[in-house]
């Protein structure tokens, strides 16, 4: 029997692109096309298993003028799929677009027109990268993989161990990337159900359709297809954990048969009047906020005030601290080894600017920077401007999506943005906060002049040697 080849989900909306790339990829890859982000929804649910690859064009209609459903489709793919390797292939290739796609998850962006045959390499050295990872995830649910030591993460792992035993529901929050998935397992492992299953339930990928008898079961006959009698997830997990990803995705009808589940454990399989009890565990996670979801009618109060007994938050990168290092010696020793290739490493300035980069796309960012480094730079010394490079230097003070552009003009948002950078942060420094805002109005000013900096230097309104100079004090810094 032939081996099953890894399904390749390419979403582009020009008919020439597609059937060129269908034709050269298609001895590799089970590929599938979708033209927009809504035939990419309705292709995902009939999906049986996780695409492993993607191909994600920016401009899509109704907007194919500009990135942003390009930007939904990698964050609705990785939704459905979290182990998915998104590679960006676009004409929208400017530098905020491809560290904005970069950002939200994707692993690469190839400006068109590309070299098909590039192309096919760079997509089965990204499966190499997955497969490592998938054996990486096998290990992290045999040792507990959550790395770091500041309070933060101290303090997380202190909720772990409180909360494990406990027979009440988890809330997991948290930004996209910033391991809630991880911290669920740990949740399993650190407790005495440790020798019962662990199941996960990503409910932005079933069908509303199936979702019932995905997580309930079903009788033989309960339905058209419903040719066996099966026990769902409930039933299966036992006496474990039964881990539902993107709780907030829930269709409503289903919150309320959860919500039985939560308060008596009975749930009934489609079409049985026999009622059946649950002893599993119920950890949920999500990345949404589900108070304002609750407030918005999409989300059950009830079941969200059931959910949150316990809430735990996991920290995004950027309160951090030196756990920055921390996971990037991790993944950069790990991959190096794992992909064969030597370890790069970073001088001086190049750290201090790992340790100030925000990681908007969190853990998930990180590892995906330290994956194109070692591709780039295997063996060698980064210094800073290598490595800046690679960030997303958009939104300097964001906070992960909440960030706002900053007006110069407009002193109340200014002051109100200090503000809450102040009330977040402890220990803020105004002289590195001035440093950081005149390194990032330079770096802007060098990559929109493609390095010229007499052009840069017009650009900020200096002089050629006053930019120089300055340039040279902040790398020092
Ligand atoms: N503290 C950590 N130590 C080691 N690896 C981590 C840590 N946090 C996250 N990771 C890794 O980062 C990647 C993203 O984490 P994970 O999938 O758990 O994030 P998530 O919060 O569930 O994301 P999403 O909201 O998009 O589902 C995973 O490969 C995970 O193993």
């Amino acid at each position: 029997m032939a081996a099953l080849r890894p399904v390749l989900m390419i979403i582009d909306d020009d008919p020439l692109i597609t059937d060129t790339l269908h034709f050269v990829l298609s001895k590799h890859f089970e590929v599938c096309v979708a033209e927009s982000y809504a035939q990419l929804k309705s292709l995902l649910q009939q999906q049986d298993s996780m695409p492993a690859l993607a191909l994600v064009d920016l401009g899509l209609p109704p907007s194919p003028h500009t990135p942003e459903e390009g930007f939904k489709v990698i964050s609705a793919l990785l939704a459905h799929s979290p182990t998915i390797k998104i590679h960006v292939l676009s004409g929208q290739s400017d530098d905020a677009n491809v560290k904005r796609a970069l950002t939200l998850g994707a692993v690469d962006f190839i400006a068109k027109p590309c070299d098909v045959e590039k192309l096919k390499d760079m997509l089965l050295q990204s499966l190499k990268v997955q497969d490592v990872e998938l054996n990486e995830v096998k290990a992290e649910l045999e040792f507990d993989g959550l790395l770091g030591d500041s309070l933060p993460m101290q303090a997380l792992r202190m909720q772990i161990t409180q909360f494990a035993d406990s027979p009440f529901p988890v809330l997991i929050e948290g930004e996209s990337g910033s391991g809630k998935e991880l911290v669920a397992g740990s949740f399993h492992h650190a407790s005495k159900r440790v020798l019962h299953p662990y199941l996960s339930v990503n409910c932005a990928a079933i069908s509303p359709l199936l979702a019932e008898s995905i997580l309930f079961g079903h009788t033989k006959g309960a339905f058209t297809g419903a040719i066996a009698a099966h026990a769902g997830y409930f039933e299966d997990a036992s006496e474990g954990t039964l881990f539902l990803d993107e709780i907030g995705e829930l269709p409503l009808e289903l919150q309320a048969k959860l919500l039985r589940v939560l308060e008596n454990g009975e749930y009934q399989r489609i079409g049985e009047t026999q009622t059946r009890k649950s002893q599993a565990r119920i950890v949920a996670a999500t990345n949404r906020d589900l108070r304002a979801e609750v407030r918005a009618g999409k989300f059950r109060s009830d079941l969200y005030h059931r959910l949150s007994v316990f809430a735990v938050h996991v920290p995004p990168v950027r309160d951090l601290g030196d756990d920055k290092h921390l996971l990037r010696e991790h993944f950069t020793q790990f991959y190096a080894q794992q992909i064969g290739q030597a370890p790069f490493v970073l001088d001086e300035a190049a750290q201090a600017r790992w340790l100030d980069y925000k990681f908007p796309g969190n853990v998930r960012e990180l590892r995906n920077i330290v994956i194109r480094l070692i591709a780039k730079y295997s063996g060698k010394t980064l210094n800073a401007t290598q490595l800046v490079a690679e960030f997303d230097l958009s939104e300097p003070e964001s906070s992960g999506s909440s960030g706002e552009p900053l007006n110069i003009n407009d002193a109340a948002g200014m002051t109100a943005q200090a503000q809450r950078h102040l009330q977040r942060q402890a220990n803020v420094s105004l002289d590195s906060v001035l440093k950081s805002w005149e390194r990032a109005y330079i770096e802007a000013a060098m990559q929109m002049t493609h390095g010229n900096l007499s052009q840069a230097a017009k650009l900020l309104n200096v002089n050629r040697t006053t930019l120089y100079s300055r340039m040279s004090t902040t790398d020092e810094n």
